[in-house]
């Protein structure tokens, strides 16, 4: 994160003469035929320093790498400094440089550990009070809506940073949530999305959650108003917004103009991003769902990796594995794209976290320094719940023409251990399954034999299998609160690595915001077309059809 274009580094020279010279002869099967330790030499079990029941197991064998290609590419990570701007993170620095802030979700989860000097960190204690406080009394039925009864629904308004990861969360921890209590999610600005969770709700009976950082986000606020409009044509007295709304916030003004009582407001920090804020107050919905308890637990879970993070040497530490691995498909083989398999029904949501996560933090294409990359940076992130995928879009992981990396996750033990887990047992076997087959394929030679003599030719070549496509397996005993804090915090600083070694701030977002001024100037020329100005003929056009053809 010096700013430094990662190709000036003397280890991305020597990777990229590496990669000319090398990687023809990179195969997967010759690989493992070569060494029969290979699995030992590149796997590792992640333990939590103080709850050795949080573990997993990485397997980064079946990656293009031999032992002197990762050698280098923890050179690179050395050279770009990925220790120092580890320890700056940890510190307190201000490495959110645009925008002159601490990157400090770190502090959120940190039992007190790491010593940290920023304004606001002493006040984590007393917010995760508030927050067990608060949820204690929802979940126990002594809060009370405007009639005396208890509340069963939450709904959370809040969108990307302030959505994901409850909705990721609650969905991944469903075994452990209270099941009377329902949580409902409102995101998008169409009318649609609120209307339908409306619906379902009893204006009674249900706690709506504002979670914006900023409290001005259009959607968030506009979908906030017409919640409070429908709930006031049921309860009628504005004084009975207290017991319904809360917010979660670092704007106080805004919320008091929103007429949140500030008893009802839930602080963090301008040093928390949106897309890492689901341990702040954020995860308010989350301790609702499943407890305050297991809400600590998740905390506890990434407090443990970050210690590996910040403690363990590069060629052991694990979100650096990742990271490095990650820049060698990325930057030398051409890779676009990176998919999530999460071979967990609960982890459904796992990949759309990430796209966030990890598209909004290392999608920029200028250094720190202002400068225009000319190199690849972050990836397209995109997944889904295995076995799904196998029988959508695994067809071009196996067979098309692009290389895509994959990270496969599963649990050893599930949740719905069904008849007498028979379904976790044929879901592992294709856990299993798929790297298997992306790594070694099947060849020409097999197919033939399988189809005998005078097999059409045409058939024979659709047959065959390439292989030599990589991948990350990650197990894990049980999806507990503690192992997904774990899993998630792996893969900040996956995402952390990989952003210091691109030279690039991985914590603003400037990208979100030309779209959001655009809009706004057009949200007041819809009326006619007389108003419609200042656009090109395509965008002029289409604000044309829509008010010919609108009917409201
Ligand atoms: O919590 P807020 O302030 O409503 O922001 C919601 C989202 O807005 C923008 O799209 C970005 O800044 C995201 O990073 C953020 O998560």
């Amino acid at each position: 994160m010096s700013g430094r274009p990662t190709t000036e580094y003397p280890a991305y020279q020597k990777l990229q003469e590496i990669y000319s010279s090398e990687h023809t002869r990179l195969v997967l099967k010759d690989l493992f035929a070569q060494d029969p330790n290979r699995f030992s030499s590149f796997s590792a079990q992640y333990v939590d320093a103080t709850d050795p029941s949080t573990t997993f197991l990485l397997d980064y064998s079946k990656n293009l790498i031999t032992e002197p290609i990762l050698r280098t590419l923890l050179s690179l990570a050395r050279e770009a400094g990925v220790e120092t701007y580890r320890d700056k993170m940890f510190s307190g620095e201000h490495i959110n440089t645009s925008e002159d802030r601490a990157v400090l979700h770190v502090a959120l989860r940190n039992s007190d550990e790491f010593k940290i000097e920023e304004s606001g960190v002493n006040e984590v204690a007393d917010v995760l009070n508030h927050m067990k406080e608060f949820s204690e009394s929802v979940r126990s039925g002594s809060w009370r809506g405007y009639t005396g009864k208890t509340i069963d629904t939450i709904v959370n308004i809040g969108i990307g940073g302030s959505d994901l990861g409850p909705v990721m969360v609650t969905e991944a921890l469903k075994p452990y949530a209270k099941r009377d209590l329902n949580v409902r999610f409102v995101s998008n600005i169409d009318g649609t999305h609120l209307a339908e969770v409306l619906r379902l709700c009893d204006p009674e009976r249900t706690l709506f959650i504002i979670a914006s950082k900023t409290f001005t986000t259009q959607e968030t606020i506009t979908n906030a108003e017409s919640a409070r409009e429908w709930f006031l044509s049921s309860a009628r007295d504005r004084a009975h917004v207290a017991k319904h709304f809360v917010a979660l916030s670092t704007n106080t003004k805004a919320v008091t103009t929103f007429g949140i009582d500030n008893a009802n407001r839930f602080q963090f920090w301008d040093w928390v991003g949106g897309r890492y804020s689901l341990w702040s107050a954020i995860g308010l919905t989350i301790a609702l769902y499943i407890g305050y308890d297991n809400f600590e637990q998740l905390l506890r879970g990434a407090h443990g990796m970050d210690k590996h993070f910040k403690e363990t040497p590069l060629d052991r530490n694990l979100p650096v594995l990742l990271g490095v691995i990650g820049v060698w498909y990325n930057n030398f083989y051409g890779a676009q794209t990176h998919v999530l398999l999460p071979y967990d029904q609960y982890l459904h949501k796992f990949a759309d976290y990430f796209q966030q996560g990890d598209m909004e933090s290392n999608g920029k294409s200028v250094t720190k320094n202002g400068q225009r990359v000319n190199y690849q940076t972050g990836p397209i992130i995109w997944g889904a719940a295995g076995t799904n995928g196998q029988h959508s879009f695994y067809q071009l992981l196996h067979q098309g023409t692009k290389l895509i990396p994959a990270d496969f996750l599963a649990p050893c033990t599930s949740h719905n251990p069904i008849g007498n887990s028979k379904h976790h047992r044929i879901l592992l076997s294709n856990y299993f399954a798929q790297p298997e087959a992306l790594a070694f394929g099947k060849t020409e030679e097999e197919v033939r034999k399988e189809l005998g003599p005078g097999a059409n030719e045409a058939l024979v070549k659709s047959k065959v299998f390439e292989g030599n496509r990589p991948s990350n397996s990650i197990m894990f005993p049980l999806l507990t609160p503690r192992t997904l804090g774990a899993l998630i915090a792996l893969y900040e600083h996956k995402i952390f690595t990989q952003g210091v070694i691109w030279g690039i701030n991985s914590f603003d977002q400037m990208g979100v915001e030309l779209g959001k001024v655009l809009a706004k100037n057009i949200l007041t020329q819809l009326n006619g077309p007389e108003d419609v100005k200042g656009h090109d003929s395509s965008t002029t056009g289409l604000i044309h059809y829509y008010q010919q053809n609108r009917r409201e």
